[in-house]
Order: C-alpha cells, then sequence, then structure tokens
C-alpha cells in the first residue's frame, strides 16, 4: 500500500526526523492491527511539534516506536541523523537518553514504593552521570518542586499534577535533546492542566528542549504547538503551523476535529456532523484509498481507489486529501 509519501520532510538540521513509521500488531490467527501506517515528520531543535487525532488513531504507538519501545515494524527514526531502529543492547540504551518520554497516566507510571529522589536518580545512576545529588535537586527545582520536602516523599503523596511535576524532572535530569510527551495532560484537572502545560513551555525555553507533543484535544495541541500533525486510523492526514491549521483546515478530518474545541472558531454543517459523527473503522481492516473516505463528507469514487498524498497547498502547510477544504490552485506550489 502507498504511504502517505515523504515531500512533506524539510531537509534542514532536524533533530528528528521519522520516515514512513509503521507498526502493525497480530491480533489473533491472520488478523492484523494497522496501528500507524508509513507516517512520516521532522522535528527541527527547538520546535514543538504537535500531533492530534481521536482515540486509537496509533498516537502512542507512533511514540513508542520512535521511543523503540518497541521497534516499529518497519521504516525510519533517525535521532540527530543516527538512525535507532536497527540500534540494540547498550548502543541504543546510550542513545535513548536523548530521547525521553512522558506517559499520560503520571501516577502509575512512577514506582509507588520508591521515593522522588531515587526515582529521579535511577536515569543518571543507570547512565554513570556525575553529581547526581545536585542533578536531582536542580531538576526538582526546574519543576517547581521543593527538594528538601519532595525527594524524600513517595507518589501516593502527591497530587496528579505533581506527580506528572516528578515524571517531568525525572525526564529532564537526562538532560534530553527532544522530549515525547504522550496526552501528558489529559489525567489531570483542568485547572492543573494549565500550570503543567505552562511549565512545559518554560522548561523548552529554557533548556532549548525539542517537544512532539501528542494529544487528542486539538485545543490543548494548538497553544502548545509550533506545527501540528493530524493523524487518522494510522495515517497523517494534514500537517500546518499551529495558526494555518486552526484558522485554515484543508483536511475535513481537521475541520471536524476543531468543530470538537469549546468555543472554537468553526462548527460543521449538518450534513458535515452526520457523515462525521459515529467510530471510525477498525484498524485491522482500514477503507481502501483514502482511510477518512467512509466519514467524509467529500468523498467520490476517486477517494475509494486512490490514497491522497501529501501535497503543498500554502508554505508549510500540506495536506493528504482528494478534495481539500480550500481551492490548491490559488496556491502556487514550490
Ligand atoms: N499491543 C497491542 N496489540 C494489539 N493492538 C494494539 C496494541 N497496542 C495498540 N493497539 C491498537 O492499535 C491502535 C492504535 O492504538 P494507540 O494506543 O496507538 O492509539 P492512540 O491514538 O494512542 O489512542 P489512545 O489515545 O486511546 O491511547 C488501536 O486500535 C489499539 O487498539
Amino acid at each position: 500500500m502507498a504511504g502517505s509519501g515523504t515531500a512533506h520532510l524539510r531537509n534542514g538540521d532536524e533533530v528528528l526526523r521519522v520516515e514512513n513509521l509503521t507498526v502493525r500488531f497480530r491480533a489473533g490467527r491472520n488478523r492484523t492491527v494497522h496501528a500507524v501506517s508509513e507516517v512520516s515528520f521532522d522535528v527541527a531543535r527547538g520546535e514543538t511539534l504537535g500531533i492530534v487525532g481521536e482515540s486509537g488513531c496509533g498516537k502512542s504507538s507512533a511514540a513508542r516506536a520512535i521511543m523503540q519501545m518497541p521497534p516499529p515494524t518497519s521504516g525510519s527514526v533517525r535521532l540527530n541523523g543516527q538512525e535507532l531502529t536497527g540500534l540494540r543492547g547498550e548502543a541504543l540504551r546510550q542513545t535513548r537518553r536523548q530521547l525521553q518520554m512522558i506517559f499520560q497516566d503520571p501516577i502509575s507510571s512512577l514506582n509507588p514504593r520508591r521515593r522522588v529522589r531515587d526515582i529521579v536518580a535511577e536515569g543518571p545512576r543507570v547512565w554513570g552521570a556525575e553529581n547526581g545529588a545536585e542533578r536531582i535537586d536542580e531538576a526538582l527545582e526546574a519543576v517547581g518542586l521543593d527538594p528538601a520536602t519532595a525527594a524524600g516523599r513517595r507518589p501516593h503523596e502527591f497530587s496528579g499534577g505533581q506527580c506528572q511535576r516528578v515524571s517531568i524532572a525525572r525526564a529532564l535530569v537526562l538532560e534530553p535533546q527532544v522530549i515525547i510527551c504522550d496526552e501528558p495532560v489529559s489525567a489531570l484537572d483542568v485547572s492543573v492542566q494549565a500550570q503543567i502545560l505552562n511549565l512545559l513551555e518554560d522548561l523548552k525555553a529554557r533548556y532549548r528542549l525539542t517537544l512532539v507533543f501528542i494529544a487528542h484535544d486539538l485545543a490543548v495541541i494548538k497553544n502548545i504547538s509550533d506545527r501540528v500533525l493530524v493523524m487518522y486510523l494510522g495515517k497523517t492526514c494534514e500537517l500546518a503551523p499551529a495558526e494555518a491549521l486552526v484558522e485554515r483546515p484543508a483536511h475535513p478530518y481537521t475541520r471536524a476535529l476543531l468543530s470538537a474545541v469549546p468555543r472554537g472558531p468553526l462548527r460543521l454543517t449538518a450534513a458535515e456532523e452526520e457523515r462525521m459523527g459515529g467510530e471510525p473503522p477498525s484498524p485491522i481492516a482500514p477503507p481502501s484509498g483514502c482511510r477518512f473516505r467512509t466519514r467524509c463528507p467529500r468523498a467520490d469514487a476517486r477517494c475509494a481507489t486512490e490514497e491522497p498524498l501529501m501535497r503543498p497547498i500554502a508554505p508549510d502547510h500540506w495536506v493528504a486529501c482528494h478534495h481539500p477544504a480550500r481551492d490548491p490552485s490559488a496556491f502556487e506550489a514550490p
């Protein structure tokens, strides 16, 4: 099956470059889950790339495949030009230090039996880093926790937001280049969400971090991301600077996601709503051609037979759709 293409990849000094990432799972006899299918993107140093899509579209599978936990079924993941997919053992471990992940559920992602100091110290100990104690204090302070009172406690003594701060300190202490944040605020109260998002933005600027920020909610993604990649049923639909994506969504699926943003700029027509409601098809038997066609108000016969490739409709704005919302002829492709 043809992928969504790689024409949208830039050729610069990207820190992370993911090409044709594919993750498939066996699901019983002769059944395969097509969780991620030939997804490509790059992330420049200091950039935040948001990845958005509804539950089950393959965001976490893609994140774990980038981390090589486990490696993807196929495709390439390069960190500073180094291919990660073939690395094993010590070589992979050394490289992983540069690439850290923060998970959705902060409480269950922390070992309940260990004290915060030991949780944050685990990485530096494994990697043989020097100045362990100083680094841990610095990391805890950076995430807004007082080392004197926090370091000796265990995760259950903290709120969800504080546990997420500990997770962030655990990642930060290794001085990674890239942090993959997989739904880092979805399990938190709305009031705490904003605090964690602000913290991530501060840390990004202070330590010149590169972030991949995954969420199902475009309202969260649009404020924190420089560019946003939209995924549907394991495929890439659209990639654009956050502002352009919100103001000029081209893919019908992006329009659907935007219409769900409270007080957002876009409401679907009744016809769109009727067609796009309901559940996505199973990733065990994804539709032919464009995967969104079974819910798409614009779909025609071509969409069933020909998979749309990513193509530019404005500078830095790419869409994989045969019938994008804006008239592509108004823009001259580079
Ligand atoms: N280990 C596994 N074995 C079989 N199927 C899996 C496995 N992990 C994920 N899947 C399936 O792969 C698809 C993508 O799942 P994934 O968790 O990556 O999506 P997601 O967008 O991150 O969703 P969520 O936000 O709900 O976690 C889903 O259909 C899921 O059921």
